[in-house]
Order: C-alpha cells, then structure tokens, then sequence
C-alpha cells in the first residue's frame, strides 16, 4: 500500500477555537498535493464545557458524563468539517483525526484525546485513523510533538537548518539540520495564556491583532520569575500540556490588562527564544494561528537571530497545517511508518503508532490490504 492516498486531516487544537480540517494527498513519506481546507469553529457554548473539562481531566474517567457529552458534541462538528470537504474532493480515502487533547502528562504515560473515532467513521463510512500519541507515550515519549515529520517532508529539499515555529495554544517548534536531524520540542505556552487573559478582561476570546499587549508595558521582573520555570532549562525533546503554565495568570493577576497581555505575549516570545539548537536556524517559518498576532511576530524577530516569516510565504497554509499534518501521519499509520524517534519525542527507538477503524464500513475498500489492520 504504497501508492498515495487522498486523506481528510482533523485536528482540534490547544486553543479549543473549533476544527481545522484539511484535503492532502500523501504517501506518508512525501505531499503529492495540498487540497482545500476549512475550519469550523465551536459555538461559545462546546468552548466553555471543553474549556471546562481541562481543569478536571487528570481526575476524570473516560466514561464521565460530561467527557462523553463534549466528545458527542465534537465528533458532530468533525462530521460537518469532512462532510463539507467531501464536496471539494473525490474521492476521499482515509481520515486522519487528531481529537481533542483535554490531558497530557508523559510523565505519568497518560495523554488523552477525545474524540469518537468509530462514530465518525459510522457518520462519514470512512476508515479512520486515530490515537496518534498513546503508543509513544507507552514507550516512554512525549507523545508531542509529532508535526515534525510534516515538516521534515515539506521541507525535504529547502536550505538548512531551519525552523518551524507552530504557534498555537501551545507553540512547538521543530528543528532540521544540515545533516538530516530532527529536533524538536513544545518551547512554552503560545496564545492560551493570552486567550484566557484576553477572555477574562474583555470577554474576547483573543487579543485580536495584539491589540491589547500593544498598550502594555511588559514586566520585566515577573517575566524573569516566568522564565526561572525548570521547564526552560530542560532540553529538547519534551512537551506541555495546555495548562501547564497555567499559574502565570495568577502571577500576572496584579497587572493592568494591557501590561498582562504584554507580559504574557513577551512569556510565549521569550520562552521560544530560549530552545537550544544544535546550530543557529538561518530562517524560521511561523504556523499557526499566533502568526496573526503581530506583537508576537515583531517580539519573535527581535529575540531571534535571523528571519522570521510566516510560512505563508513558502505557500503553506498555516491554519491548515497541522490538520495536513494528521492526514499526513493517517497514512503513516497504515504503513507502520514511524511517528516516534528518540530526537522528536524522545521514546527509545523509531516506532510505529496510531490505530486504525473502519467501523463504518460493510466492505473493505480495495486499497486497504488486510495487514494493515489492527482493530
Ligand atoms: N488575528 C489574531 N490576533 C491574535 N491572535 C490570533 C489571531 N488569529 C488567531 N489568533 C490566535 O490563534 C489561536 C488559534 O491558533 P491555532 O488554531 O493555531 O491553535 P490550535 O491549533 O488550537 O493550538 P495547538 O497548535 O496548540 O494545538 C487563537 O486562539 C488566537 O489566540
Ligand atoms: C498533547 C498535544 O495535543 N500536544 C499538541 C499541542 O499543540 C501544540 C503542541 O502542544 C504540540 O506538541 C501538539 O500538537 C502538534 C500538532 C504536534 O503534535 O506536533
């Protein structure tokens, strides 16, 4: 099953702003083409009761009532994002379905997306690939990040080392040397704090534009105590969970809501500014939704020694890339490709993860050879 596969990609992402969903044709080694994409948010509503679930996750069973109510509600919007693109695409082969992370703790071998991946696949009567984290977690990795083996392929042959910063609710970056390595990281948090900042003094779920940490002066001495973190410390590979440095709103709490957003901005900023590379990157290329907030963009180019430019400009499409990404490691799935490496997650060797379902199907579809599954 080598031939390339044309894969719906879903992610639902740290910042709980909705589904990005995303058409790619793939072999999982190289990107044939880049379909049409889409994102569907969530009405305030799932963004509160997922918001909600965050805090408790740790403490929750997969089977609690208020688990399964917002992983029915989600399962729903992914149905509508590969409905909707499936009128763009013929024929779709495969779904790739990150979930919702709502915990994530390496540490403790736990990280948990949720998302009903058999009823998707009932819903849309597609095989799904899904639970792209659990097996690296097992074996003693990160489990996070894994876009870093998107961003190796789609940057097979550009010039080295690079870096691709993902700006998220948490902000990732991965690293390509001059000789073929990988390294990669989460660096800190990317817009969450902002979000929830932003969200609690202007009932907005983002400081649109950096609006607000613009008018702000950042403080310097609480920065400092932000940064004293051992996180920052620690080396690559390693990964957060969304509210990791979640006690950073309490510590700017005595700030104004414009000196706040600056101090947290200038946290995201400087916390990528502190990854250690085994060589100075010549370019980084930004992903993600925080590529829109100018107050990081000009931050970041001030605290890195060399260009920093939105991805777009290399033809990405950097809402749509890590939904690529999950369409991307769908197929790598099925090839029993690696999604672990000791230098992206950490985990001990080049393993194989993810699980595959095709609940939804009376008949195998001819590409899939029975070897290929495992549920
Ligand atoms: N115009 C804008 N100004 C400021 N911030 C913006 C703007 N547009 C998007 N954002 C930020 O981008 C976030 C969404 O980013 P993105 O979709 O990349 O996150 P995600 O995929 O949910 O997170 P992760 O990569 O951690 O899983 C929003 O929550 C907001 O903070
Ligand atoms: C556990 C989890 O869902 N991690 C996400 C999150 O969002 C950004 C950052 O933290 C990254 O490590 C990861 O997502 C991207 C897509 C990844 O795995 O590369």
């Amino acid at each position: 099953m080598n031939r390339p596969l044309n894969v719906i990609g879903l992610m639902s992402g740290t910042s709980l702003d909705g589904v990005d969903a995303a058409v790619i044709r793939t072999d999982g080694v190289t990107v044939s083409e880049r379909g049409p994409s889409l994102s569907l948010p969530y009405d305030a509503d799932l963004r509160r009761c997922a918001r909600a679930l965050l805090d408790h996750a740790a403490h929750l069973t997969s089977d609690a009532p208020e688990v399964l109510e917002v992983e029915r509600r989600l399962t729903e919007r992914h149905v509508e994002a590969v409905e909707a693109l499936r009128l763009q695409t013929d024929p779709v082969d495969l779904i790739g379905f990150h979930g919702q992370t709502i915990h994530h703790a390496p540490a403790l071998r736990r990280t948990w997306q949720i998302g009903d991946a058999a009823r998707l696949s009932h819903e849309t009567r597609l095989p799904v690939v899904h639970d792209f984290r659990s097996a690296d977690v097992a074996a003693g990795g990160e489990g996070a990040p894994l876009a870093p083996w998107y961003h190796a392929a789609l940057l097979q042959d550009a010039p080295r080392p690079v870096a691709i910063l993902n700006i998220g609710g948490v902000a990732n970056v991965t690293f390509l040397g001059r000789d073929g390595e990988i390294i990669a990281c989460d660096t800190g948090p990317g817009n969450a704090l902002m979000d929830d900042w932003a969200f609690r003094h202007t009932g907005v779920a983002c400081d649109t534009n950096g609006a607000l940490a613009r008018k702000g002066q950042v403080d310097q001495a609480l920065l400092d105590t932000l940064l004293a973190d051992p996180y920052f410390r620690r080396p690559a590979p390693k990964s957060l969970d969304r509210q990791s440095f979640i006690t950073a709103l309490d510590a700017v709490s005595g700030c104004s809501p414009a000196d706040g957003a600056a101090t947290l901005a200038a946290f995201t900023v400087a916390a990528v500014a502190r990854t250690q590379f085994p060589a100075e990157p010549h370019v980084w290329y930004v992903c993600g939704g925080g590529r829109h907030n100018p107050v990081l963009m000009e931050g970041l180019q001030k605290a890195l020694n060399a260009p920093v430019l939105s991805g777009d400009s290399l033809g990405w499409n950097g809402d749509a890339l890590e939904a690529e990404c999950f369409g991307f490691l769908a197929v790598r799935v099925l090839r029993q490709l690696p999604l672990s490496a000791p230098g992206i997650t950490g985990a001990p060797d080049f393993l194989p993860g993810g699980r595959f379902t095709c609940a939804g199907l009376t008949t195998l579809p001819r590409w899939i050879s029975l070897a290929d599954e495992d549920s």
